[in-house]
């Protein structure tokens, strides 16, 4: 696993003020950005953002209308048959040989990027498809296809990788299986660019999310700092069958009180008082505490309802 020979130690990808029209669609609207090596990027924004064509744009697939991309110290536009191989690309649409059966599907991936064929059964087993090396492509489920598409994303050994929503269809083992597969490559020193809707993953895989609406960065940071700079607000669950909506808002301290499900739930920036309070009207069984997290810092910036 040791990276390909660059030459170069400067930052895995440079945007520099990049702008993309679809007609009159602003989908990319100046963003600059500078991702280092060995870094755990995530992007996150709602659906139509721009992600998918800012990673586009990074991996030369399509033209910027204006400013510069360096990806690798190279330029992917136009195409550059020196840097693909160093990139690895997991899209939602992978294409598959779906006549073969797994093994022989990244074999012959590996073939095309001149990788020796072991890094097929090596793919398989860095996402738990080693048994299902003998099953068709066409055969597989959804989940497991999905994996293979990551193993055919990293099957060179690529330097810089793009994965775009990886988890989305996997089960909550499966998930956390790719974790440590995406933890692992960090640790061997990869990049990794990687396009979520999951807040909680980004949280615990990312060293930095840019968080993008309507094709412009709005927040940039890791997620801790993020989190931290952006709410002091705890939020206290209360069983709903204990306390009232009236009750709640009652409480000295409350900044916001509303029902979610079979919960009250109170927003406060001084717990310790609320709490007492409620543990007085209420006791404080099955009550629960919350602090901010990632989901609320984006919930917060792309105004989308609080759940
Ligand atoms: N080829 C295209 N022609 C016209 N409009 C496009 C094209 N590709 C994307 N768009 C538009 O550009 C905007 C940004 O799309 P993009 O796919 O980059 O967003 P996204 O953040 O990746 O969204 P999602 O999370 O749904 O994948 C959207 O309004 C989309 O409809």
């Amino acid at each position: 696993m040791t990276p390909t020979p660059t030459g170069t130690d400067g930052p895995a990808v440079v945007l520099d003020t990049i702008h993309k029209r679809y007609g009159e669609k602003r989908a990319v609207d100046g963003i600059s950005l500078t991702v280092p090596r060995g870094e755990f990027f995530g992007l996150l924004g709602p659906n139509g953002a721009g992600k998918t064509t800012l990673v586009e744009i990074m991996e030369g697939l399509r033209r910027p209308d204006s400013g510069s991309v360096t990806v690798l110290g190279r330029h992917p536009w136009p195409r550059d048959p020196e840097l693909l191989p160093r990139l690895g690309v997991q899209t939602q649409a992978s294409a598959f040989f779906v006549r073969l059966t797994a093994r022989e599907h990244l074999e012959t991936v590996a073939a095309l990027y001149r990788a020796d064929r072991a890094a097929a059964e090596r793919g398989l087993a860095a996402v738990g498809l080693t048994e299902q090396r003998d099953v068709r492509v066409d055969d597989l489920s959804g989940g497991q296809r999905q994996r293979l598409a990551i193993a055919s994303a990293l099957v060179h050994d690529p330097e810089l990788i793009f994965l775009d929503e990886p988890t989305a269809a996997l089960d909550p083992q499966a998930r956390r299986a790719l974790w440590q597969v995406l933890r692992a490559l960090k640790g061997a020193g990869r990049t990794i660019v990687y396009t979520t809707h999951h807040l909680d993953e980004a949280e615990a895989l990312c060293d930095r999310v840019a968080i993008v609406i309507d094709g412009r960065i709005v927040a940039l940071d890791s997620p801790g700092k993020l989190v931290a700079a952006s709410s002091s607000v705890t939020r206290l669950l209360v069983p709903a069958e204990r306390l009232s909506l009236g009750d709640a808002q009652a409480i000295p301290g409350v900044l916001r009180a509303t029902e979610d499900g079979d919960s009250i739930v109170l927003e406060t920036e001084d717990s310790g008082p609320v709490l007492s309070a409620v543990d007085a009207l209420a006791g404080l069984h099955g009550v629960q505490t919350r602090t901010a997290s990632l989901e609320d810092v984006y919930l917060e910036l792309t105004g989308s309802p609080r759940s």
